[in-house]
C-alpha cells in the first residue's frame, strides 16, 4: 500500500479525548513531522503537535506502532487529541498537506488488515457488528465471531472435500484393474453426504443470527381500541404511537426497538382488525396481517372487559392477553388470558416483559454454536451444498464432473472467511464499516 490513511476513530465531536488514527508508509514522517520525534513503540508519549509551519496543534498523547506488529500490519500511529472540532480539524488538515496522505474510506483500515492476514473475513465482519452491537447478545455473539471459529469450521469441511477427491482420483487411476475394491470410494460418499446434511444444518442456524441481530419480531395484534398502541408506548417509554379513545386509530405499522434484557426486541403495533374497515384502515389491516406471519411471537391483546376475538395466523407462536386490568370489576374470564395487564397503570407488564425475554432467549439458543451470521454466508453454504449434493446424488455423471462439484464446493466455503478469491465482494463488504475503523 503506497499511500498512508487517516482518519478520526472516535465517535462524535465534541468528545473529551478524540483518536486520530494513520496507517501506511508514511506514518514515521507524520509522527516525527507533527511531534518532533518518535515515540518509542507502543508507549503513550505526551507530546507538543506543530503544523507545517511550526504553530502549535495541540498537545495530545501520541502512539506508534511500528508493521507488522500493529492493527493492520502496516507502521500505524495514534493522536490522542483534545476533542474539540477546531482541534480534530486543523490536525486532519496537516496530515492532509503530507505527500500520499489521504483521508481513509470506511473500513479501510480493517480492510488492509485483512489484506496483510491480521484475520479472515468472517472476523472482520464480526468486529464491524461488535461496533454496532446494542445489547448484550449482539456483543457476545459479535466476540465469539471475532475468534476465527468460522475459518476453523470451513477449514474442516474444505479438508473433507479434497480427501474425497483425493479417493475419486485414486479409483479414477486404478479403474483399469481388476480386483480394486471400489468400498474406498463408498465410504468417501457416506461422507460427503454427512457433509451435506452438516451444511443445510448450519445454513438453518441463520435464523438465530437474524434474531439477535436484528431483533426478536413481537406482532401486537387485536380489535381495535384493545388497546395496543398504549401498551406500545409503555413498553417503549415513549409516546411512539398515537392513542385515542375512537377505534382505528392506528393504520399503519408502528416499530420499537427495544433491549429486553439483553436481547434486541422489535415491538410492533398495528391496525385493529376488524370487519367493514374504512379503505385506509383496511390497508392497515392488511400490513398488520402480513407482519403478524413474519413475526417470532405475536400478543394477542384483547379489552378483557369487552373482550372482541380476532382470527391468528397459524403456525406462530402466541400468547392471549387481556388489557384494561384496571377497569375490571372481576376478571371476567379467568384462565382465558396469558396475562392480564393494564398498559395505562403497568400492571402485569414486568411478568408479559419477562415471557418476551425467555421466548426470545429460547429461540436463540444455540447461539453459542458456529452460525452463519450474513446473508452472504448463507448463499455461499447453500452453493456448497448444492454442489456437495449434484456430487452425491448425480451417479450417472463422470466421476471427474462429481470431483469438479466438490472442488467448486471448496471454493464456495473458502470465499467466506476469505480464503479464496474474494477480491470482488471486499468493497462491498467493507463499505458498510464505520469511517476509522
Ligand atoms: N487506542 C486504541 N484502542 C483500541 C484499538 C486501537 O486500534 N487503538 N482497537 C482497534 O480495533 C481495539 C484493540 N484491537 C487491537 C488489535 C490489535 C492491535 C495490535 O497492535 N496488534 C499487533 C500486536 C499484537 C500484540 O501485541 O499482542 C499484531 O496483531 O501484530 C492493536 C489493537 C480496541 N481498542
Ligand atoms: N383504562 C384503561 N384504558 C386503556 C388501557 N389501554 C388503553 N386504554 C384506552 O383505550 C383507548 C384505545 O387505546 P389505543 O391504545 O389507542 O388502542 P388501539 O388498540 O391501539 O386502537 P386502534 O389503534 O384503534 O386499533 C384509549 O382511550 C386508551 O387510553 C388500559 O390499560 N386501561
Ligand atoms: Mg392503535
Amino acid at each position: 500500500m503506497r499511500e498512508t490513511i487517516f482518519a478520526l476513530s472516535s465517535g462524535a465531536l465534541p468528545s473529551g479525548v478524540a483518536v486520530v488514527r494513520l496507517s501506511g508508509p508514511g506514518t514515521c514522517f507524520a509522527l516525527e513531522a507533527l511531534a518532533g520525534k518518535l515515540p518509542e513503540p507502543r508507549h503513550a508519549t505526551l507530546r507538543t503537535l506543530r503544523d507545517s509551519r511550526g504553530g502549535i496543534l495541540d498537545r495530545s498523547l501520541v502512539l506508534f506502532f511500528p508493521g507488522p506488529e500493529s492493527f493492520t500490519g502496516e507502521d500505524c500511529g495514534e493522536l490522542h487529541l483534545h476533542g474539540g472540532r477546531a482541534v480534530v480539524q486543523a490536525v486532519l488538515e496537516t496530515l492532509s498537506g503530507y505527500p500520499d496522505f489521504r483521508l481513509a474510506e470506511a473500513g479501510e483500515f480493517t480492510r488492509r488488515a485483512f489484506l496483510n492476514g491480521k484475520f479472515d473475513l468472517t472476523e472482520a465482519e464480526a468486529l464491524s457488528d461488535l461496533i454496532s452491537a446494542e445489547t448484550e447478545a449482539q456483543r457476545r455473539f459479535a466476540l465469539a465471531n471475532a475468534e476465527s471459529r468460522h475459518r476453523a469450521l470451513y477449514d474442516g469441511w474444505r479438508k473433507t472435500l479434497i480427501h474425497a477427491r483425493a479417493m475419486i482420483e485414486a479409483e479414477l487411476d486404478f479403474s483399469d484393474e481388476e480386483d480394486v475394491p471400489g468400498s474406498v470410494a463408498e465410504r468417501v460418499w457416506e461422507e460427503i453426504a454427512e457433509l451435506r446434511s452438516s451444511l443445510e444444518r448450519h445454513a438453518a442456524g441463520y435464523r438465530t443470527a437474524e434474531i439477535i441481530r436484528e431483533g426478536f419480531r413481537v406482532v401486537i395484534l387485536g380489535a381495535p381500541n384493545a388497546g395496543k398502541s398504549s401498551l406500545l408506548n409503555m413498553l417503549a417509554r415513549r409516546d411512539i404511537a398515537i392513542v385515542t379513545e375512537e377505534p382505528g386509530t392506528t393504520r399503519d405499522v408502528l416499530e420499537a426497538a427495544l433491549d429486553v434484557g439483553g436481547v434486541k426486541v422489535i415491538m410492533t403495533d398495528t391496525a385493529g382488525i376488524r370487519e367493514n374497515p374504512g379503505r385506509v384502515e383496511a390497508l392497515g389491516i392488511d400490513r398488520a396481517i402480513d407482519r403478524a406471519r413474519e413475526a417470532d411471537l405475536i400478543l394477542l391483546l384483547e379489552d378483557c372487559n369487552a373482550p372482541v376475538r380476532v382470527r391468528l395466523p397459524e403456525g406462530i407462536p402466541h400468547r392471549r392477553i387481556g388489557n384494561k386490568l384496571d377497569l375490571a370489576e372481576k376478571t371476567l374470564h379467568p384462565g382465558h388470558y396469558d396475562f392480564l395487564i393494564s398498559a395505562h397503570t403497568g400492571e402485569g407488564i414486568d411478568r408479559l416483559l419477562s415471557e418476551v425475554r425467555e421466548l426470545a432467549v429460547q429461540a436463540t439458543s444455540n447461539a453459542g454454536e458456529t452460525l452463519p451470521f450474513r446473508e452472504r454466508h448463507v448463499q455461499l453454504i447453500l452453493d456448497a451444498a448444492k454442489h456437495v449434493d449434484t456430487a452425491a446424488t448425480q451417479t450417472s455423471l463422470p466421476l471427474e464432473v462429481r470431483a469438479e462439484e466438490l472442488r467448486l464446493a471448496g471454493d464456495a466455503l473458502g470465499r467466506i472467511s476469505g480464503t479464496i478469491d474474494v477480491e470482488d465482494l471486499l468493497d462491498t463488504i467493507f463499505s458498510q464499516f464505520c469511517i476509522g475503523k
